[in-house]
């Protein structure tokens, strides 16, 4: 009937015929880029489906994705208002959620100078070299013992010590109030709720929200973000006890000390809101992306033995033996290492459908209509499989990247590990430094196999996830010291 009622020249995309009231909900019952990649690869890079009243356009090709991001920064997309987003950031007090303005501008600038700047970055190389340092310590234990190492765990642990003790001052593996497991509970429980999309988001809004009620839906939310405030509030406790220890100053002491300054943010007032809604947009980004990469970049090279072995003896061969550490000045000078960080965020994009935008206003992308309101997912997992910008798409070959000037920094349309344009992400660097640093401990010191009786063809590749898709079952190795 939408089709029909339009004037002709307006040419919709097209896409999957959806059912009434629910629109194409019953066709995405998997993981959402999965679901959406199989469609594409029938309906075409510009895809047009609905999510309830909403409708939603897909782009997966390299043009369609440069043509929204490059509209997206034209300021006719921007976040949406989502139920989720809002609850967790305190009705947007954060960055990532936020829509754009004055108040992401100011917060952006203020934060990126407080925590993401070269500079600060620097003067925390410590906590990152101790928390790789820790890394190889538990990791010899079970090379000693010959035992099983499950590798998201070990990274998880490396990761989140460091993002925790950067962002808010919390060694937890020295912590009375919290522990790994715990953390890590914590996190998932809050990427599932600020991922979900609430009934309100779709549905016109009596209806939504009487769905939200009874499918447990508005619950389940409010329960995960008492369970987040309270940690947080834990962790602003513990920065607030008098005579407190302080290795450096973090975010959380940073922006505390904005609070009481106080600190204006144009025409808005720094509170102790903003202050939760950034340390939620840290957990949920800081964390998840880099473990979710870490382990199937190593499940790549486990099963692609040729590039573990190239990349080991690289390494080696760079780093000279008998080292006792590895430090950030190593970071950076393994070329090879480069290529298969580039090769596994092809493969494996820890966000495939970067977060959510909607458009402001009509627009026309790709000779297609798009009307105002309608969401907008960028499929980065299809574009890093698309035979037009890639040879022998399913195989993992870091040698492709030889030569080539394609990065992952935004202005490379075909591979968009961390979005592009204006909301791209602002802890790239921190990124690509913790995996260089975890790759180079983890296969400088250890050679690693597989269990007893398991071959590389036994590993499982299924994926899960609601915003970082991970892999789903466990990644257990066995690590053995390397003798130079
Ligand atoms: C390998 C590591 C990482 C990957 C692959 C990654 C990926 C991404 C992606 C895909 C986006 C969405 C961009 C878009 O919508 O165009 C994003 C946004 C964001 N990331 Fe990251 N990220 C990583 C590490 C980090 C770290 C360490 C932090 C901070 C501690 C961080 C903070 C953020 C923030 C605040 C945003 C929202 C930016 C905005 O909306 O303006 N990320 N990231």
């Amino acid at each position: 009937i939408f089709k029909n009622l339009l004037p002709s020249k307006r040419k919709l995309p097209p896409g999957p015929t959806g059912l009434p009231i629910i629109g194409n909900l019953h066709q995405l019952q998997g993981l959402l880029h999965s679901d959406l990649h199989k469609l594409s690869l029938e309906h075409g890079p510009v895809m047009l489906l609905r999510f309830g009243v909403v409708p939603m356009v897909v782009f997966s090709s390299k043009e369609a994705a440069k043509e929204a991001l490059k509209t997206y920064d034209l300021e006719t997309c921007d976040r949406p208002k989502l139920v989720a987003n809002g609850l967790f950031t305190h009705n947007f007090k954060d960055i990532g959620f936020t829509q754009y303005g004055d108040f992401w501008r100011e917060m952006k600038k203020l934060v990126g100078l407080e925590f993401f700047s070269p500079q600060k970055q620097k003067s925390f190389r410590y906590v990152r070299e101790e928390e790789g340092d820790l890394l190889v310590k538990k990791i010899s234990k079970s090379a000693q013992r010959q035992t099983l190492v499950d590798l998201r765990k070990a990274l998880y642990s490396f990761t989140a010590g460091i993002i925790f003790r950067l962002a808010f001052g919390q060694d937890f593996h020295d912590c009375d109030f919290i522990d790994i497991d715990r953390v890590e509970e914590l996190v998932k429980e809050t990427e599932t709720n600020v991922c979900a999309l609430a009934f309100t988001d779709f549905f016109p809004t009596g209806l939504g929200w009487l769905f939200d009620r009874i499918s447990g839906q508005h619950s389940r939310l409010s329960k995960a973000f008492a369970n987040q405030s309270n940690f947080f509030q834990h962790v602003i406790d513990e920065h607030l006890k008098v005579g407190q220890p302080q290795d450096h100053l973090d975010l959380v002491s940073a922006m505390l000390d904005m609070i009481n300054r106080p600190t204006k943010l144009g025409s808005f007032k720094i509170t102790s809101d903003h202050l939760k809604a950034m340390m939620s947009d840290v957990v949920l980004a800081g964390v998840n992306a880099g473990v979710t990469t870490m382990t199937w970049m190593m499940t790549e090279l486990t099963r692609h033995p040729r590039v573990m072995k190239k990349l080991q003896e690289e390494i080696r061969s760079t780093l000279g033996s008998n080292r006792e550490r590895i430090t950030e000045e190593d970071l950076e000078k393994v070329e090879y290492l480069k290529l298969v960080i580039k090769e596994t965020f092809r493969l494996h994009p820890p966000a495939p459908l970067l977060l959510p935008r909607q458009t402001m206003a009509d627009i026309e992308i790709q000779g297609y209509y798009i009307p105002k309101n309608a969401m907008i997912k960028i499929n980065t997992y299809t574009i890093g499989r698309d035979p037009k910008c890639w040879t022998n798409p399913e195989e993992f070959i870091p040698e492709r990247f030889l030569n080539s000037s394609i990065n992952y920094k935004g202005q490379h349309f075909e591979l968009l590990p961390f979005g592009a344009g204006r909301r791209m992400c602002p802890g790239m660097g921190l990124g690509i430094n913790m995996l260089e640093l975890g790759f180079l401990n983890i296969l400088y010191f250890f050679d690693w196999s597989l269990p007893e009786g398991m071959t590389i063809e036994d590993i499982d590749m299924e994926e899960a996830g609601d915003l970082n898709i991970a892999k789903k079952v466990p990644l257990e190795l066995i690590p053995s010291l390397h003798q130079a």
